[in-house]
């Protein structure tokens, strides 16, 4: 019901890299029409050449929105293109880090509704998590619209205030990355422990993927899944006396790298 004015105007997506291409496959699936869809995208991946969308031509009058999915640093050059679509009907939706609400209102015109939102990668597999706040011109049926396009995709969270943003993507906006380098780092533990590095890795890669699909279905909460995992006196135990040392340990290096991350967010944003 929410996607109905994208069923009868058509939507954008402008960028369409890893992000944008995630989730253009995720309302794919969905039963977004392809023709529906416009993409502007300068170096189109073969899979996005054979996805059957409107690819770098004439886009709408009045999209019902328009997904904005370049690198912050593009998008000063991308936006005015569209400039002709602010001010209107047309809902913006950026995904892109650190780029404020203000700054679309300043090149898109102080009217135009615009949503920010900060998806992740594991949205590919319908499993990302999406945050979105709106400036004061975004209606609750253009929430429910891009709730819905990002519900696609996985789970959606509103924030309350356009400042939790740096932290969101500092947790869960960059996060898979942290997780994927926790399997590098443990399969290549593993092999300083004599394990080859393919045997390593599939040890490290189904243990992370397995203690995630567990973290998610199980009601118990993720301190006490450790519990379960970790017998007194035995070899959980003395790694978690290695991982949970207050001093340097896993907690203050993830505030730090939570922080850097955050406090990148804000850079891009001046
Ligand atoms: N990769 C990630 O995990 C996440 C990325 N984001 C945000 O998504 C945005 C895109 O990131 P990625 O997909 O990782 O980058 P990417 O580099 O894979 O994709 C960006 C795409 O924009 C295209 N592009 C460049 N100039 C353009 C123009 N003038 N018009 C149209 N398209 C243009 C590029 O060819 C490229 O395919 C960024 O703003 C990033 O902050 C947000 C959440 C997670
Ligand atoms: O690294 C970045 O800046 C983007 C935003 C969150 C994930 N990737």
């Amino acid at each position: 019901m929410t996607l109905d004015r994208i069923h009868a105007q058509g939507m954008v997506l402008l960028g369409c890299g890893k992000m944008g291409s995630a989730l253009l496959a995720g309302w794919l699936a969905r039963g977004i029409p392809a023709s529906n869809v416009h993409v502007i995208e300068p170096h189109p991946s073969d899979w996005l050449r054979d996805s059957g969308v409107a690819l770098n031509g004439a886009v709408p009058d009045a999209p019902a929105v328009v997904v904005l999915a370049v690198k912050p640093q593009m998008m000063g050059d991308a936006l005015p293109a569209l400039q002709s679509l602010g001010n209107g009907q047309t809902l913006f939706l950026s995904i892109a880090a650190g780029t404020p609400l203000a700054r679309f209102g300043d090149i898109l015109g102080q009217q135009t509704p615009i949503i920010r939102a900060m998806p992740n990668t594991p949205a590919a597999v319908g499993r990302g998590i999406t945050a979105l706040i709106g400036n004061a011109h975004v209606s609750e049926p253009d929430m429910e619209m891009a709730e819905s396009l990002l519900a696609a995709v996985g789970q959606t969270l509103r924030l309350e205030n356009e400042s939790q943003m740096d932290a969101v993507t500092a947790v869960s906006g960059s996060g898979p990355a942290y997780v994927f380098h926790l399997i590098e780092a443990m399969a290549r533990a593993g092999e300083s422990q004599g394990l080859s590095p393919d045997m390593a890795m599939q040890l490290a890669r189904a243990t992370v993927t397995g203690a995630a699909a567990l973290a998610q279905d199980s009601t118990e909460t993720a301190a006490q899944l450790r519990v379960n995992v970790t017998s007194p006196g035995g070899t959980t135990a003395a790694a978690l006396a290695v991982l949970m040392d207050e001093a340097d340990g896993l907690p203050p290096l993830m505030v730090r790298a939570i922080g850097a991350a955050a406090d990148r967010s804000r850079e891009l944003a001046q």
